[in-house]
């Protein structure tokens, strides 16, 4: 018996818990370094990114900005005369179609892994030093990654729903589209997914609780944000809901409307939109001596990703830092590097902060936005892209755009906006601020016309006249 159990443990270097974009990071800087690893993965193949996140939403979104585009050609005097026909099953078809290529791309790259080095189960900790694969071996590792990732968190307002209750990854499950979907949580899923599924013919209402708007923190922007969202779909923030029950087929949904009335409507189906929770309680991680903290993560080091001083590291949504895919595979591979050096641990390079959200308008998030500096100490500039030039060219004229400044030293410091182009006027911003560059350096920069940079240079010339009256008033 004892000989068996010396068989059936494993010893390696590194353990990585999790085969998704932060675990296969993290296991491919080990081997880099010519070090012994495995990658343990209890569920699929593909990764969350690849199939159930950022590329089968972006496919979805697609499809609604081919249905928009034809409903905003009137206002350019072009016409579809006849019905616009949205085909469900095509819809999702080449959702699917295109999600399994990106996904078959990851498994291509999982298969070239040596099969040794793969390990299929769920991981639990034994100790700081061992994990148990259930109904697999014993692993012992000089050090472990966790990489585990995150799931949906339902509320126990929707928790009786049955098979009506959808989170993301049923949603590209689906051969067709729904008739109507009553989205829960206008965070970055429930508005990519809400509003594309009300582009393509979805009666969608997107219902929020505590007035949070997306990844937005600058009430400027929210207000914009809200105003622009509520143009294409019934979204409240902060809706008075008084009762979820399902009901046959349907579920009934009793709420305050946008235009404040209580109203009970049914729906096809309810998405569960509402956060996400790191996969950590599942690990044992108490056998391993680590104190859970907030939503059950250990207190780490964000710059080495290592667990106190010990040979655990943690990358990914599974840390719960910056649960977004670059974040993912910089902490993957960041930890990988330390796990193998471990206890000779360093800092990696942490990127300035940039979140994009994939609506229309687009959410750009830079710095950490609003939300991430001590108040007293940023002057904020502006511009309303209403009457910018070249947005209103192409009927895209809704959004707002904050800047922020460092009044003590004319540093930029990070930006919100919901507006035309965010996804490419927030990466501008993000290099500019990973640069440490001065709102007067950025005004040295080349605007092109007609351009919507335009807007963005209105933005820092309100906030550069801000800066300069601050140090005159200091002074
Ligand atoms: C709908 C949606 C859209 C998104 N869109 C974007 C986007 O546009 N841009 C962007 O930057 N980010 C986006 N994201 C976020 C991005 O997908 C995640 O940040 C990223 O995929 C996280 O990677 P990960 O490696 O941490 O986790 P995952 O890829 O989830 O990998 C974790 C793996 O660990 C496995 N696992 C869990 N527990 C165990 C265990 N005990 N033992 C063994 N294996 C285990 C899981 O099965 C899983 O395969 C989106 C997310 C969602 C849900
Ligand atoms: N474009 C992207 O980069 C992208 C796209 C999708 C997801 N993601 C990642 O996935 C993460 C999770 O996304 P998410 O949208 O689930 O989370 P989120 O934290 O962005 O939003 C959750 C929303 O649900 C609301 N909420 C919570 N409980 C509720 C309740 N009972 N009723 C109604 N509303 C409720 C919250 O107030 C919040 O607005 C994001 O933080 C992001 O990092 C990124």
């Amino acid at each position: 018996m004892d000989t068996l159990k010396v068989i059936d443990t494993l010893k390696v270097d590194v353990a990585v818990i999790g085969a998704g974009t932060a675990g296969l990071a993290a296991y491919r800087a080990v081997k880099a370094r010519g070090g012994k690893a495995v990658v343990i993965e209890g569920g699929p193949y593909g990764t969350t990114c690849a199939r159930v996140g950022c590329m089968p939403s972006k496919l979805l979104i697609a499809a609604a900005e081919a249905s928009h585009a034809i409903d905003r050609a009137p206002g350019f005097g072009v016409h579809v005369d006849g019905v616009k026909r949205i085909d469900g099953r095509q819809v999702m078809a080449r959702v699917k179609a295109e999600r399994d290529r990106f996904v078959g791309f990851v498994i291509a790259g999982v298969d070239k892994i040596p099969e040794a080095d793969r390990i299929r189960g769920f991981a639990e900790f034994v100790d700081r030093n061992t994990l148990q694969v259930v109904n697999g071996p014993r692993i012992s590792a000089r050090s472990i990654v966790i990489a585990t990732g995150s799931r949906p968190n339902v509320p126990p307002i929707l928790a009786n729903l049955g098979d009506r209750l959808v989170i993301n990854d049923d949603v590209f499950m689906w051969d067709d589209l729904p008739k109507s979907v009553a989205v829960f949580g206008p965070g970055v899923i429930g508005l990519e997914l809400g509003q594309s599924l009300a582009r393509l013919g979805v009666r969608v209402v997107v219902l929020g609780r505590g007035g949070r708007v997306g990844p937005i923190s600058d009430p400027v922007v929210k207000a914009a944000a809200v105003k622009a969202f509520s143009r294409d779909f019934c979204l409240d923030p902060d809706a008075h809901v008084a009762r979820v029950e399902r009901k046959g087929d349907e579920v009934e949904v009793e709420y305050v409307n946008c235009d404040g009335k209580t109203v009970i409507e049914r729906f096809e189906y309810v998405l569960a939109a509402t956060g996400r929770t790191p996969n950590i309680d599942k690990l044992a991680i108490a056998n391993a001596h680590l104190e859970p903290g907030l939503f059950g993560v250990p207190a780490y080091d964000r710059k080495t990703l290592q667990v106190g001083d010990t040979p655990i590291f943690i990358a990914g949504d599974a840390a719960n830092d910056m649960p977004l895919l670059h974040e993912a595979a910089d902490e993957g591979r960041i930890a990988g590097e330390n796990a193998m050096r471990f206890p000779a641990v360093s800092p990696g390079l942490r990127r300035a902060p940039l979140g994009v959200v994939f609506s229309d308008p687009q959410i750009a998030i830079v710095g950490g936005g609003m939300a991430a500096l001590a108040k007293g100490t940023f002057v904020s500039g502006e511009v309303s892209f209403e009457d910018q030039g070249r947005s209103r060219v192409m009927l895209r004229n809704h959004g707002h755009l904050c800047v922020y400044g460092d009044s003590a030293d004319g540093r930029f410091l990070g930006a919100e906006m919901v507006g035309p182009d965010a996804e490419h006027i927030g990466h501008l911003l993000a290099w500019a601020l990973q640069a440490r560059m001065t709102v007067a350096q950025m005004l040295d920069m080349p605007f092109y016309h007609p351009v919507v940079e335009e807007g963005l240079r209105t933005a820092l010339r309100d906030l550069d006249a801000k800066l300069r009256e601050a140090r005159k008033i200091a002074a």
